[in-house]
């Protein structure tokens, strides 16, 4: 989805959100609205409560004031059966893949399903093989152990385990940390044909530029405890902040910047190459 494409309804609605932890505040009055279908990124100087935030979101942080909705329930209201039946629509995928490293990758997978204590085996089986087929983790590695795996694989697992139970959102922090160039572009890449494919709403915590860059429908700045900008890329870019000039303009921004700029050259070349398609009364005879 492109930032100017419509957006659906608000999936995740904040508002006049409090953290505080004993006298310190890490969230003054922060609003923000994610829309169903859209990639928002966060972005922010180290400490300013973007892990935070999607530990509300998650409902593994209580606001000292204000609401936090989720697919239009107030989660900080929610007791714990409410949050975990909530948690069944909702993929977390953690920074450092968070597997369990005594079950297999098949049986980590397996997890979130075989909990919801409804589903037969020989369906789970079907659907761990289907989720790994999703995410380009060929079977052979269902039975091996996460220490087996690289980096790139322990990814694409805790992506499948994310994916298991078919949210509609899907939550990811630092989704390409650790991965070097090659592995974090197919990751992109990936994660780019599950939202088209599955129409996942997505909300992401990224350091990384081109990660941002390549994903992000809107990104939303986190600073002076409140979201301070949030829009597409290009109007991000033009805010006078010194986080975002410092952030997005430096070397790595403008590098990044350039791959974006690549990108929008080669489709608005793809779409000139369209076949020109004649207005029907262009093939008439002329008299
Ligand atoms: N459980 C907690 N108890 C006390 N303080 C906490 C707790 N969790 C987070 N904090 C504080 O809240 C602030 C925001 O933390 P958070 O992890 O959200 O930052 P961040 O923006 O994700 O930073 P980074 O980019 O470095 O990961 C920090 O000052 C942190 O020390």
């Amino acid at each position: 989805m492109k930032p100017d494409e419509k957006v659906g309804p608000a999936v995740v609605e904040i508002e006049g959100l409090w953290t505080k932890f004993g006298r310190t505040v890490v969230h003054q009055d922060l609003n923000l609205e994610i829309y169903g279908g859209e990639i928002l990124s966060i972005v922010g100087g180290s400490g300013t409560g973007k892990t935070v935030l999607l530990r509300q979101m998650l409902g593994l942080e209580r606001p000292a004031r204000g609401c936090v909705k989720v697919f239009g329930e107030d989660i900080s209201e929610a007791d714990a059966d409410q949050l975990k039946r909530m948690r069944n629509h909702w993929g977390m995928l953690f920074q450092q893949g968070a597997m369990y490293s005594a079950l297999t990758v098949f049986d980590n997978i397996a997890l979130p399903m075989r909990e919801l204590r409804a589903l037969p085996e020989d369906v789970i089986y079907d659907a761990v093989l289907l989720k790994m087929n999703m995410v380009g983790l060929g079977v052979e590695h269902a039975k091996k152990m996460p220490s087996d795996l690289s980096g790139g694989m322990i990814k694409r697992a805790s992506l499948a385990r994310a994916l298991a139970l078919e949210p509609q959102l899907l939550f990811l922090d630092e989704p390409t940390a650790g991965l070097d160039p090659d592995l974090s572009d197919a990751f992109v890449a990936l994660i780019q044909s599950l939202h088209r494919e599955l129409g996942l709403t997505v909300v992401m915590v990224t350091h990384d530029l081109d990660t941002l860059f390549a994903l992000s429908t809107r990104i939303a700045v986190l600073a002076e405890k409140h979201v301070i900008a949030l829009g597409p890329t290009r109007d991000i870019l033009k805010v006078d902040h010194p986080f975002i000039k410092q952030f997005f303009l430096g070397a790595r921004g403008q590098r990044a910047l350039e791959v974006l700029e690549e990108q929008e050259h080669v489709r608005a070349q793809e779409h000139a190459n369209l076949p020109f398609k004649q207005p029907a009364q262009a093939n008439e005879p002329e008299n």
